[in-house]
């Protein structure tokens, strides 16, 4: 369970959003939507830890983040606006790195499976500067193929995804609600999010 006490988060002198309470259970997916500007970001870098808040608390499985610093990070993937991929290393390299950073190491042939399910088929071996903005895309979200962590926090996940990659994460994202996991994201865009039970928080209405 992760929880929202009343928070507030303000960026210089602009309040975004003040006692904040949310609560979302394992199995469920929150969309959090707001007009641009309206704290989206801000409120999942909270999520995070990477933002700390004017006022209030988060919680997970009952206890402050601020207390559970590691712990809390194992079970935590967080997708932001940069991919957070290295351009040098190629696509089976990053996920090396990403998933050692997360704790996990695991065998070159399940690396390269992942690659393969985000359809990156080709181009596993290829430096990643060298790929589109979609396919640099494709390598961080092979991250979310692999992962263990309950709590997916995902912000603006489907920029720069065409069709078949938009299907792909939905299916992603509906499996990973269907075991029980929570995902909390963000998304402009008209994607039909139907996985598991759906939350809707609205910011700066
Ligand atoms: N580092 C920063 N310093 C000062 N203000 C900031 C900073 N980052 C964001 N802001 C401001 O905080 C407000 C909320 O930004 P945030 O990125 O959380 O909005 P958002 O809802 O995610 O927007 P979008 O839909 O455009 O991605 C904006 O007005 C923005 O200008």
């Amino acid at each position: 369970m992760l929880e929202v006490v009343q928070l507030e988060c303000r960026r210089g002198d602009r309040l975004l959003f003040s006692a904040l309470d949310v609560e979302v259970g394992g199995g469920t997916l929150l969309h959090v939507r707001g007009r641009n500007g309206s704290g989206k970001t801000t409120l999942l870098r909270a999520l995070c830890g990477l933002f700390t808040p004017e006022r209030g608390e988060i919680r997970w499985r009952g206890t402050p983040i601020a207390e559970l610093g590691d712990e809390y990070h194992r079970d935590l993937l967080y997708f932001g606006h940069l991919n957070g991929i290295k351009g040098d290393l190629t696509g089976v390299e990053n996920l090396r790195v990403t998933t050692t950073l997360d704790g996990e190491r695991l065998d070159e042939q399940v690396l390269w499976a992942a690659l393969a399910r985000i359809g990156l088929q080709g181009f596993e071996d290829l430096p990643t500067r060298m790929l589109s903005q979609g396919q640099k895309k494709r390598v961080a979200l092979a991250r979310l193929v692999l992962s263990r962590a309950p709590l997916w926090v995902l912000d603006e996940p489907f920029t720069a995804l065409d069709t078949a990659a938009v299907a792909l994460l939905e299916t992603l994202i509906a499996e990973h609600v269907a075991g029980g996991g929570i995902v909390v994201l963000t998304t402009h865009q008209d994607v039909p999010l139907t996985s598991g039970q759906v939350a809707r928080l609205d910011l700066g209405s």
